[in-house]
């Protein structure tokens, strides 16, 4: 259930009429449901409240690349969730939303001496690490200044997650992890290191997961892991088990497993394991709480189907052309009547479509329309190409919104090139 429902024939966020925020903001815009956010935050952590996780309960770090918007994240560390960050700059941002550091676990293949400094010098609760030339490096960065890393290694279980190939990590071809057959080694070099105290694992197997399988056997390997390192005299206190569950995007398709049976998969899973579980959900808390709206610029006539030509396009929301993934589309003063097109934006590119041979709502010039589960990965991947300035956001709370962050002003853009003395 999201709080995007219409009402007196218009889509409204929350108590908020949609054609409202185009009118003042213009389109394309993202819109965020304060509501849906605190709601799909509250579901998560009851379907987690039995697991066992020691006295501080679990972690729930939001993974910030799913939607670093600021007001978005300050919402998050109201609600008492940490945050997963793969880059200095999603650290800083977490924290400037008023995330505790010692709610932070650091993630991701390629974190720099600069990176690790900022999170040593933040007080982060974890490193998860990738590699052992990682260990090594943080052990020293760590070392220099007299710390000691808390660290976990990433567990690459060649686990094959089921989803599409672009956001799939967990199989041994991919970059991400130590090989589950490396672990042993590597956390016995990684003992050794001054400048790390090694205690946890990690794993995340891959993204928009709609079938509890491959995960139960990824943690099932990890929690075989944690014995026969434990065995091995490590002591094991965090156990992360990364995010990924999936959302419902396409009402024809089955709905992906809600988090209460997430949530006891991963009870059965980890009883016993005698750690504190992490976990780092991003899409399961944002997808559904976001829409683009946009508004048709026109229709043109097509040989089968029309084009409806949308001001929004693939720079804005890519996860269409990227991953030809399914948004729905609604029309945000539906008439009753119905149509098949093909949406597209203005990108000069024949990737710049939403969708082909759409069933939907009939819209047409100058009519608004939604992207619906926009959320997650949507404004966070936007880019300027044909130099389309970034899209604002706005955040809805009941019957308020702001935005909460402005459209990029296109002179901005222009004066961020700089001319050399002989041009
Ligand atoms: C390490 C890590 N944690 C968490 C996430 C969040 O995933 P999701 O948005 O699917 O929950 C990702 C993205 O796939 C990730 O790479
Ligand atoms: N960007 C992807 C998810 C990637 C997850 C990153 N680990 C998407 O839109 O579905």
């Amino acid at each position: 259930m999201d709080h995007f429902n219409l009402k007196d024939g218009v889509l409204h966020a929350e108590d908020v009429a949609l054609p409202a925020i185009a009118e003042a903001v213009g389109t394309p815009v993202y819109v965020y449901s304060t509501a849906t956010i605190e709601r799909h935050v509250a579901v998560f952590k009851a379907a987690l409240a039995a697991v066992e996780s020691g006295p501080e309960g679990p972690l729930i770090a939001f993974a910030v690349k799913a939607n670093p918007n600021r007001a978005v994240l300050a919402t998050l560390a109201r609600a008492g969730l940490g945050a997963d960050v793969v880059s200095g700059g999603e650290l800083l941002r977490a924290r400037a939303a008023g995330i505790p550091a010692d709610k932070i676990v650091f993630s991701g293949v390629g974190k720099t001496e600069a990176e690790m400094r900022l999170g040593l010098e933040q007080g982060i609760f974890q490193f998860n690490i990738e590699s052992e030339p990682e260990a090594e490096m943080l052990s020293e960065v760590a070392a220099a200044t007299g710390r000691r890393a808390p660290v976990a290694f990433r567990i690459n279980p060649n686990v094959i997650a089921g989803t599409h190939a672009k956001i799939s990590t967990g199989g041994s071809e991919d970059k991400f992890g130590v090989a589950y057959d490396r672990a042993i080694a590597a956390y016995a070099r990684a003992a050794e290191l001054p400048g790390l105290d090694v205690r946890g694992v990690a794993v995340h197997i891959g993204s928009q997961l709609t079938d509890l399988g491959p995960s139960r056997a990824a943690f099932e390997k990890i929690g075989a892991l944690i014995a026969e390192l434990r065995a091995a005299g490590h002591r094991i206190v965090t156990a992360d088990l990364g995010g990924g569950l999936g959302v419902p995007y396409d009402p024809a398709k089955p709905v992906p497993p809600l988090p209460d049976a997430y949530g006891a998969m991963v009870r059965e899973v980890t009883a016993g394991w005698n750690t504190r579980l992490v976990f780092e959900p991003g899409r399961v808390i944002v997808g559904n709480a976001g829409v683009l709206l946009s508004r048709v610029i026109r229709v043109k006539p097509g040989v089968t189907d029309p084009f409806v030509i949308v001001d929004a396009a693939m720079n804005d929301l890519m996860r269409p052309s990227l991953y030809d993934a399914w948004h729905d589309i609604r029309a945000v003063t539906p008439n009753g009547a119905a149509m098949t097109a093909n949406i597209v934006g203005p990108i000069c590119e024949s990737g710049d479509s939403f969708a082909k041979k759409r069933a939907m709502d009939a819209v047409g010039p100058g009519d608004l329309v939604t992207f619906m589960t926009a959320g997650a990965y949507g404004a966070t991947m936007a880019n300027t190409y044909n130099s389309r300035a970034l899209t604002p956001e706005v955040l809805v709370n009941g019957d308020q919104w702001a935005v909460v962050r402005e459209r990029q002003p296109i002179e901005a853009l222009i004066a961020a090139d700089k001319l050399p003395p002989w041009v």
